[in-house]
């Protein structure tokens, strides 16, 4: 994926909101980007203007040959709240991709990540009758039914407890291990993007700028109890300064 001096101005009734100011960035396939940086720099504007869920004011964004202006069947999103239908079933909920689509739902790989997942079993519970891991976990799978070749998640375990978070990144970093997807993943925690990314893109206050990208070379599959050696957190205070340094 290509973003190409990505520009994006909100026009408000109280004045303009210069979001992002030309980010150009090259997402290799295959990696797993994360995006980190303060609130309100223009992270979610990003990845949503990556969705086609939302035109840019100047630059574009490609997927291969093709500009990126409406929702793409290749492009699959996952938000911080599950945002599941509340009326309907687990299997109804991953089914309604396919359903906009007016294609018919491949149960045969839908069946096998839920099973991966370990909601197998769970396919006529409601929403309610969920937790929010599992409601999340129940997302990821409506997210990689249409087996898209790249995942945006906009801060998806942002709303989840320690352990569930933990148990989350974990599961992720498997799949996109066994999938190869292309992975885009937003957080406000430097650890967590530690602990996923091949790369970390940092980005500026408003407007968003990308100040710096961070190369992570540790060894996988990590565990989770890489973030306690000495070599990670020393890692995570090195990105804090350089997020703390751009406030001063
Ligand atoms: N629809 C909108 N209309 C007007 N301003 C907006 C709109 N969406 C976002 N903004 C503004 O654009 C800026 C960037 O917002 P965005 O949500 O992309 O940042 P973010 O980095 O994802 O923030 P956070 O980390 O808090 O989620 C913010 O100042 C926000 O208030």
């Amino acid at each position: 994926m290509t973003i190409s001096g990505a520009s994006k101005r909100y026009d408000t009734r109280s004045g303009t909101v210069h979001a992002l100011d030309r980010v150009s960035l090259e997402v290799r396939d295959g990696e797993f980007l994360c995006i980190l940086g303060p609130s309100g720099c223009g992270k979610s504007t990003l990845l949503w203007s990556m969705a086609g869920l939302h035109g840019l004011s100047s630059g574009e964004i490609r997927l291969g040959p093709s500009k990126i202006e409406a929702p793409h069947p290749e492009i699959a999103m996952i938000f911080q709240e599950a945002n599941l239908l509340p009326w309907r079933n687990l299997e109804s909920n991953i089914a309604l991709p396919f359903e906009l689509k007016r294609t018919k739902p491949d149960r045969a790989r839908i069946s096998r990540l839920l099973q991966r997942v370990g909601l197998a079993g769970f396919e006529s519970k409601y929403p309610r009758e969920l937790s929010g891991g599992m409601q999340q976990r129940a997302s990821i799978v409506r997210g990689l039914a249409v087996d898209p070749s790249v995942l945006l998640m906009d801060e998806p375990f942002g709303a989840l407890d320690a352990f569930t978070r933990d148990e989350m990144n974990l599961l992720i970093q498997e799949i996109w291990m066994e999938t190869g997807k292309t992975i885009i993943f937003i957080t406000h925690s430097i650890a967590e993007a530690l602990f996923l990314a091949d790369r970390i893109v940092v980005m500026s206050a408003r407007p968003g700028r990308i100040q710096e990208i961070v190369e992570v070379d540790l060894p996988r599959p990590r565990p989770i109890s890489v973030q306690s050696t000495p070599e990670f957190i020393a890692r995570v205070n090195d990105i804090k300064d350089m997020i703390d340094h751009r406030k001063v």
